[in-house]
């Protein structure tokens, strides 16, 4: 497993059709660390985590691994450095979990499918961190939408990077599993090595599972740094356009309590 894997993003200008939406991004991921990407949507979140996977040419800018420019990598061995969790994918029809899992091999396989010695262990890891290994022989077409998330998630891992971008692993999940998916993200970056990047809505489950928070609005990074320096009251209630409060616990957590007419009614 390639390891100690930094890769950045510098200066990123990316646009759509001629029209601009990130603004000369800059945005750090290192070996070892969890970076969570928060900010309103159509800020500009998953555009860049796509540049940073090589999915979106950049109108302007570089990204780098280990400070070497990435355009020069052949797909397949930038594969085997980098993985990125999208947040909706094509669901194959009749295709096994396991199967589905195994196509995270494709950047060690050589033509035929063959050369990926290791790749059946790292298939069942994989199954095993996300729980899906008791449904490996279901299709993945019958599947629930967090059961599914877990499934492409398992597809990353067997993919074996350095680094990981996830765009919103916690959607369609039910608690438990948000859970043991920011558990999951941790330990690839504690035990790992692995530098993690990750877009997430839930700023207090950013804030937890973050190293550093990098906050985008109107595709310009905001604010970047620890969770408690970026996570303030006033940078928060400007930028989601309604009163946020935050509170930083004895055990150095930041909750934030985002205040509508639902929450500030009596209910005695
Ligand atoms: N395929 C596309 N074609 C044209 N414009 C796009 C495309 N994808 C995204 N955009 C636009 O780019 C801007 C940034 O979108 P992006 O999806 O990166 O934001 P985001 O912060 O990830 O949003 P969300 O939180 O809603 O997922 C938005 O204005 C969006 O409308």
């Amino acid at each position: 497993m390639t390891r100690d894997a930094a890769l950045t993003g510098a200066d990123l200008t990316l646009a759509y059709d001629g029209r601009t939406v990130v603004h000369g991004a800059g945005i750090e991921l290192r070996a070892g660390t969890v970076v969570a990407l928060v900010g309103p949507n159509g800020s500009g979140k998953s555009t860049l985590l796509r540049s940073l996977a090589r999915l979106h040419t950049p109108k302007s800018g570089t990204v780098l691994l280990d400070g070497d420019d990435t355009s020069g990598l052949r797909p397949k061995d930038f594969a085997r450095k980098v993985t990125l969790l999208t947040q909706s994918r094509p669901t194959p029809g009749g295709v096994s979990v396991r199967d589905v899992v195994a196509y995270g091999r494709h950047p060690y396989r050589g033509r035929f499918g063959s050369g990926d010695a290791d790749g059946p262990a790292h298939v069942d890891k994989a199954m095993a961190m996300t729980g899906v290994d008791a449904m490996a022989d279901r299709a993945v077409d019958e599947l629930s939408g967090g059961e599914l998330q877990r499934v492409w998630l398992a597809t990353c891992l067997a993919q074996d990077t350095g680094v990981i971008l996830l765009d919103e692993p916690t959607t369609f999940l039910d608690l438990r599993y948000q859970v043991e998916i920011l558990d999951i993200v941790r330990e690839l970056a504690d035990e790992h090595g692995v530098a993690v990047g990750v877009v997430l809505h839930d700023l207090d489950q950013a804030a937890a599972v973050a190293d550093r928070v990098v906050l985008m609005c109107q595709g310009v990074v905001r604010a970047d740094g620890r969770p408690a320096e970026v996570l303030t009251a006033d940078l928060l209630s400007d930028i989601y356009g309604l009163r946020i409060e935050v509170s930083v616990g004895d055990d150095g957590h930041v909750r934030t309590r985002p205040i509508g007419r639902h929450t500030s009614r009596s209910l005695i």
